[in-house]
């Protein structure tokens, strides 16, 4: 009869479990605990999402720095999923106004590794870690265009404050052109329909103006601080 120490220090055997569901759960397990304790400290932020295709100088590009920079000036730090166009553009406007810039990176097959504009980065293998990462530690969301990610990360905050999961979460759409017919299609068809609450259609703000996007978090941070007592904000 072997016994279990004898086990654990034997080199040899198979080592194929490593490969298994459970074996799975501890790494996941460990990426929540790393990502918990590297942003433990970070002061009040907010996630910027948006197209990883957008290239320097595009108008996008550019919107997406520019509310970088006014979030930072508004005393905002500010985190995005690390990679490059949109999250580039963010860090790098938060990083150019002397901010606090986060990268939460994702494995991806074509990998590019964290753009250099973030000052706080970690890597994540699993996307549902990270999504939990850009809740917790944000105080809003806010999408400039992009693609299937984008949509992901809006309609994940979306569907977490219609459910009460998080509360008074700004998720503000930058640019009318890109955002207008989708959610002219949320209001027609799906609150149209009964698919959702008409008065969910309002968790939806969609702005063109920088400032109005830094109003929007201001007013419903000062609500928060009014219903929040003091020692638990
Ligand atoms: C050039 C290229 C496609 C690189 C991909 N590199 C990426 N690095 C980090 N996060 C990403 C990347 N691609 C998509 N995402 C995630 O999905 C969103 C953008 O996806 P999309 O481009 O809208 O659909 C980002 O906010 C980000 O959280």
């Amino acid at each position: 009869m072997t016994t279990m120490d004898q086990q654990l220090l034997d080199g040899r055997g198979p080592s194929d479990w490593v490969h298994t569901d459970p074996w799975r759960v501890l790494r996941i397990q460990a990426e929540f605990v790393e990502g918990f304790g590297a942003l433990a400290e970070v002061p009040r932020a907010v996630s910027v999402f948006g197209s990883a295709r957008l290239k320097p100088g595009s108008e996008d590009y550019e919107a997406a720095r520019n509310i970088g920079a006014a979030l930072v000036r508004a005393g905002y730090a500010v985190i995005t999923g690390g990679g490059p166009g949109a999250m580039e553009a963010a860090n790098r406007g938060a990083r150019e106004s002397g901010g606090y810039s986060i990268g939460l990176g994702i494995e991806l097959p074509f990998e590019q590794g964290l753009n250099e504009w973030v000052d706080l980065g970690v890597n994540f293998r699993y996307f549902f870690v990270r999504k939990t990462m850009f809740v917790k530690y944000a105080q809003a969301f806010v999408c400039v265009p992009g693609g299937f990610g984008t949509l992901d990360e809006l309609f994940e905050a979306l569907t977490l404050v219609q459910t009460n999961k998080i509360t008074r979460f700004p998720i503000i759409l930058f640019g009318s052109s890109f955002w207008g017919g989708l959610v002219d299609w949320i209001r027609e068809q799906l609150a149209g329909t009964e698919k959702i609450g008409v008065t969910d259609v309002g968790l939806i703000h969609v702005t063109d103006s920088v400032d109005e996007v830094v109003e929007l978090i201001d007013a419903a941070q000062q609500l928060l601080h009014q219903q929040v007592p003091a020692d638990r904000q």
